[in-house]
C-alpha cells in the first residue's frame, strides 16, 4: 500500500531558534499513524532538527544536495554530508532550484543517481509553468521531466522515490490547481510510470501535490484517488496550519 505523506518544505525560512520553536510545537501534536510527516529545514538546521525529532514520528529531509561526492564546489553540500548528520531524505528538482539555480533534467538525473548511491529517499519535484498549461502542453512537459530526470532509475529504486507534482503557477501564489486538475495529472503520472516500468510500481509510488495547499483546501485535494498527500511551502511554517493539513486525510 502506498503511503500518505505530508512534507513541509521550509525553503529559506527559520533560523535555529525558529526551527526549534516550530519543531517543539509539532512534537507536542499527535501524528496520525497512517501519515508520514516530513519537514525540510535549511541545511544549517538539519542536524539540530534530526536530533530534536529522534523519538518522534517526524522525518527530516534536506531541500537539495550536490551531485558530486565531494570536491571543490564552494557552498555546496553532498549526500555523504547529509547522511553523516542522519538525513536520509532529500528533495530534488524543486521548481525554485530549476528556475533560480539553473537545475535541468540532466543535472537532476545525476543528483538522483548520487542520492541512490547513498541509499537516500528522493522526493522528486516537477511540474509545468503557466505558459505550458496555457498552450495545452502540461502533460508533455511533465512526461519530459520524468523521462529525463528520474526514469533512468531501476525498477527497484522506485521504493525510495516520492514524487511531488507542483504546477509552478500554483506555488506561493495562492492559486491552487483544482482537485480535478490535480487528479487528472496524478493519474497521468501513474499511467506514464506504468508504461515505462510496471503497473505494480505505478500503484505503489506516492505522488504528492504541491502548490498553495492550505488547511481550507487540503481535504478536497487529498481526497482524490491518485493524490497521496502534499508538499507544503508557506503553510508548513505555521504549526497549526501544517497540522490541520496533516489531519486533512479522510
Ligand atoms: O515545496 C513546496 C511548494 O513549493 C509549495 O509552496 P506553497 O505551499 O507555498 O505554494
Amino acid at each position: 500500500m502506498r503511503k500518505q505523506i505530508v512534507a513541509g518544505n521550509w525553503k529559506m525560512n527559520c533560523d535555529l531558534a525558529e526551527t526549534e520553536a516550530l519543531l517543539n510545537v509539532l512534537k507536542s501534536q499527535i501524528i496520525p499513524e497512517s501519515t508520514q510527516v516530513m519537514v525540510a529545514p535549511p541545511f544549517t538546521n538539519l542536524q539540530h532538527a534530526f536530533q530534536s525529532v529522534k523519538d518522534h514520528p517526524i522525518t527530516v529531509a534536506a531541500q537539495n544536495m550536490h551531485q558530486a561526492e565531494n570536491g571543490a564546489y564552494t557552498g555546496e553540500v553532498s549526500a555523504a554530508m547529509l547522511k553523516s548528520v542522519g538525513i536520509k531524505h532529500v528533495i530534488l528538482g524543486h521548481s525554485e532550484r530549476r528556475a533560480y539555480f539553473g537545475e535541468n533534467n540532466a543535472l537532476l538525473a545525476e543528483k538522483v543517481a548520487t542520492a541512490f548511491r547513498y541509499d537516500m529517499t528522493v522526493i522528486f519535484c516537477f511540474g509545468e509553468e503557466l505558459i505550458d498549461r496555457q498552450h495545452g502542453r502540461e502533460f508533455d512537459v511533465v512526461k519530459d521531466q520524468l523521462k529525463h530526470g528520474i526514469f533512468q532509475i531501476s525498477e527497484n529504486d522506485w521504493k525510495q522515490v516520492i514524487l511531488a507534482y507542483e504546477p509552478v503557477w500554483a506555488i506561493g501564489t495562492g492559486e491552487t490547481a483544482s482537485p480535478e486538475q490535480a487528479q487528472e495529472m496524478h493519474a497521468f503520472i501513474r499511467r506514464t510510470i506504468a508504461e515505462h516500468f510496471s503497473e505494480a510500481t505505478a500503484k505503489e509510488v506516492s505522488i504528492l501535490y504541491g502548490g498553495s495547499v492550505k488547511p481550507g483546501n487540503a481535504a478536497e485535494i487529498f481526497g482524490k484517488e491518485d493524490v497521496d498527500g502534499g508538499l507544503i511551502g508557506g503553510a508548513s511554517l505555521d504549526a497549526e496550519s501544517f497540522m490541520a493539513i496533516v489531519n486533512a486525510f479522510k
